[in-house]
């Protein structure tokens, strides 16, 4: 494979970049813009203001749309939501347009939690090419990888071979409120000329191959909350006497999943389209073992024994997961408390062909008719929190060849096609809202602890995925 003289130069800027890039990762994690935290909101619009200046100061044009404002959890307490960031580098109507969307909030992090290291202060850890923090791979590091593109670029004085659009949010780790609107609202306008959509914010299927992802599932969560005595009661006074809000969750949460991952929720399996003989072999040859999976878990609790259906119940079947229960006594020690209110929290991952009306349909009346069976006084509610769709594109796009073609530019090798088993519900909003085609090239590793503790992004996966970024925007370039 030869690459091109500006590819060439560019991937030779991007090595000399290096230590800058890590600095500017650096920044990105010192501040602390966790979107489900209150105390943090003000952080993650400080998030935004440093991102705003890093694209002015490289000659993007920046606009910011409001998203408005939100209902902190159903609580009345009303907060402003983060700026929408719309930033454009370059509008020649003779080149293509790549939107670029990402997310500049992260997900809580406390030293506490178990991480090693504050989680807000990236560590280099060169020895074993990491650089850890929270946001490091989701999903400052893809953004990041963006801009220093845009960077390189300009250092060098060429031209992007593409026009970028920027469309960055601070409140995907809470459910994007207000991204939607915006999207459509800016379909003809800011969104008008786009040719296809590029989004950075999953993983490689293990730690050695990259890989480009055409399917996501989808999200339904839930609250069940089961209600009884006015105020938390002295369980020697009262236990034996009254009806129980904790008993009554505790045998609605068992009839939900069974241990072994079957949803007991009558109906739920009926609209999962079948595996097709030609779905089936897109699981052979992936660069992932059960290993991995272990690897990633810590520990080798796996449900099934091969990589195909292991794969399969994480791409294109759905789950259940438990989640927790809000109003329980959890605090180390003994407490002889009964619980005056639980709310019971899990959510659902979805998959083609089911439909999330449907679902939250079947999920309230077995919910409803189960309580029943329990001949309880006390109450209870099951209640949609909040949702998004499961997604699936065309890997035979001409938006993939290109990404396929730059992996090969930048790795030496094909990368595999996957699907995802997490959930991004604006993915959806841009295909259908734009009518084009979106693409997910991850820059992180399976093993990179997003939502976890001791987050990572490898260095090279960094550098390489900045190299990644600017190569698939050549490929678009002269893509047919
Ligand atoms: N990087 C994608 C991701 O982690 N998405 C979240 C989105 C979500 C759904 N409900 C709440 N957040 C995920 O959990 O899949
Ligand atoms: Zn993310
Ligand atoms: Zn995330």
């Amino acid at each position: 494979m030869v690459l091109s003289p500006q590819l060439t130069q560019f991937f030779s800027q991007v090595e000399q970049n290096k230590q800058g890039y890590i600095e500017r990762l650096t920044d990105a994690v010192a501040i602390p813009s966790v979107s489900g935290d209150p105390s943090h909101r003000q952080d993650v619009v400080r998030m935004g203001e440093y991102l705003q200046q890093q694209l002015k100061e490289l000659g993007a044009s920046v606009e910011i749309r409001d998203p408005g404002v939100q209902d902190w959890n159903g609580t009345g307490r009303i907060l402003q939501l983060p700026p929408v960031i719309l930033a454009t580098v370059g509008t020649d109507p003779k080149k293509k347009t790549v939107l670029v969307y990402g997310h500049y909030d992260v997900q809580p992090a406390l030293k506490e939690d178990g991480w090693n290291t504050d989680p807000f202060t990236l560590v280099l850890d060169e020895a074993n090419d990491k650089l850890i923090g929270r946001g490091s791979t989701d999903d400052k590091g893809p953004i990041l990888g963006w801009i220093n593109v845009v960077e390189a670029h300009k250092q060098l004085n060429i031209e992007l071979p593409v026009n970028i659009k920027f469309c960055l949010e601070g409140m995907e780790e809470s459910g994007s409120e207000g991204l939607e609107k915006i999207i459509h609202d800016e379909a003809q306008g800011y969104f008008k000329d786009v040719s296809a959509v590029c989004i950075s914010d999953n993983y490689w299927l293990g730690t050695e191959k990259p890989c480009l992802t055409y399917g996501l599932r989808g999200c339904v969560y839930y609250h069940i909350t089961v209600s009884g005595p006015a105020a938390d009661l002295h369980s020697g006074v009262f236990g034996g006497t009254v009806h129980e809000p904790m008993i009554d969750l505790a045998h609605l949460l068992s009839k939900l999943v069974e241990p072994n991952g079957k949803i007991l929720i009558p109906g739920i399996y009926d609209n999962v389209a079948p595996v097709t003989d030609k779905e089936r072999k897109t699981y052979e040859n992936l660069s992932f073992d059960l290993q991995d999976l272990t690897n990633s878990v810590g520990n080798t609790i796996n449900l099934h024994s091969n990589v195909e259906a292991t794969l399969q119940h994480r791409w294109r079947f759905p789950s259940l997961s438990l989640h927790g229960v809000e109003g329980a006594f959890y605090n180390p020690g003994d407490k002889t408390v009964i619980p005056a209110k639980v709310k019971g929290k899990f959510s659902i991952r979805t998959v083609p062909d089911m439909d999330n009306d449907e679902i939250t349909r079947l999920v309230k009346d077995y919910v409803t008719s189960e309580f029943k069976k329990l001949n309880s006084k006390n109450t209870c509610t099951v209640e949609l929190t909040h949702g998004g769709d499961h997604w699936l594109a065309s890997p035979d796009h001409w938006n993939y060849v290109a990404a396929a073609k730059a992996v090969e530019d930048v790795f030496g090798v094909q990368p595999d096609l996957t699907r995802e088993g997490c959930s991004i519900p604006i993915t959806l909003t841009f295909q259908e809202a734009l009518n084009k085609n979106v693409l997910l090239l991850p820059m992180g590793r399976s093993d990179d602890g997003a939502h976890s503790i001791n987050e990572k992004l490898n260095i090279s996966n960094y550098i390489n995925g900045t190299k990644l970024l600017g190569a698939y925007l050549y490929q678009v370039a002269n893509a047919q």
